[in-house]
């Protein structure tokens, strides 16, 4: 199977800490792939470096076989991305802020006002679509992040924790529109720290730990009988609160 994308010791440091310490990361194309790991394990370092917004110290990316330093252009026209503390133009509308991101893809104008009507209608955004960014929501903008990504019909669509802060009704809208994606062969790649959704969602798992991909493959072959869950907490040693720790917490001294 083509793969999606693809890294070879891909490596970034800041200062004396290895951010990411030679990743291979590997998702084949039309999986609806998860990247997990703990706090600071490099999940938004390394897709900041594979979608081009973080030059890498070591180590390349590919997306659909080309470069992502070398091609730039070729990758950037095949890419959605739904980055981690988004940064939106405020004072548009929702509808603006659609048709901006239509015009920067080089989309005909009638055919960008026909998509953005529909991703604002499919992600009940219909009724703001005329109030200024700066006034939606945490969960709306999420949501118009995500319709502005998926505007230009991307082959690869990356996001950092796409549903913190959405509510879940709009999650299952999320989650259908994703999954419509990736059946007609075109590929997500998301962070999480969510086990339960990753699980629910995604065909194809990558673990990281310190910098290091730990286990990567199809969702069953990670989970190998376990629980993702689990398997997580072996995989990168989840520390268990002994009794010993915190032995404060909780108690009440009679007086
Ligand atoms: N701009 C930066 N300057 C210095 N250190 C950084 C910077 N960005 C990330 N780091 C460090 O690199 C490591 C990886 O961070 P990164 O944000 O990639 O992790 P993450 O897996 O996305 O974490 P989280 O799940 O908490 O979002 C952490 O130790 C972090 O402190």
């Amino acid at each position: 199977m083509k793969d999606a994308v693809r890294t070879t010791g891909l490596f970034k440091r800041y200062g004396a800490q290895v951010a990411v310490a030679g990743v291979d990361l590997v998702v084949p194309a039309g999986s609806f792939a998860g990247l997990v790991g703990p706090n600071g394990a490099g999940k938004t370092t390394t897709l900041s470096m594979i979608t081009g917004l973080l030059r890498p110290d070591g180590g390349h990316a590919e997306i659909d076989g080309f470069h992502v330093w070398r091609d730039p252009v070729e990758v950037k026209a095949r890419i959605g991305v739904l980055p981690e503390g988004l940064r939106l133009f405020e004072r548009l509308s929702g509808r603006e802020l659609l048709l901006y991101n239509g015009r920067l893809r080089g989309i005909p104008k009638a055919e960008a006002e026909r998509r953005a009507a529909d991703l604002l209608q499919v992600m009940d955004l219909a009724d703001a679509a005329d109030k200024l960014v700066v006034d939606y929501s945490t969960g709306m903008r999420k949501k118009i992040g995500l319709a502005a990504a998926l505007l230009h019909n991307p082959s690869v669509l990356f996001l950092d924790e796409p549903f913190e802060g959405v509510d879940p009704v709009s999650a299952n809208t999320l989650t259908e529109v994703l999954r419509g994606f990736t059946a007609s062969g075109s590929t997500v790649i998301f962070s999480s720290h969510v086990m339960d959704l990753v699980e629910r969602l995604c065909d194809w798992v990558s673990v990281m730990d310190r910098g290091h991909i730990v286990a990567q493959g199809p969702l069953e072959r990670v989970r190998a009988g376990r629980s993702l869950n689990e398997a997580f907490l072996e995989l990168v040693g989840g520390t268990r609160t002994g009794e010993s720790q915190l032995s404060w917490l909780g108690r009440r001294d009679e007086p």
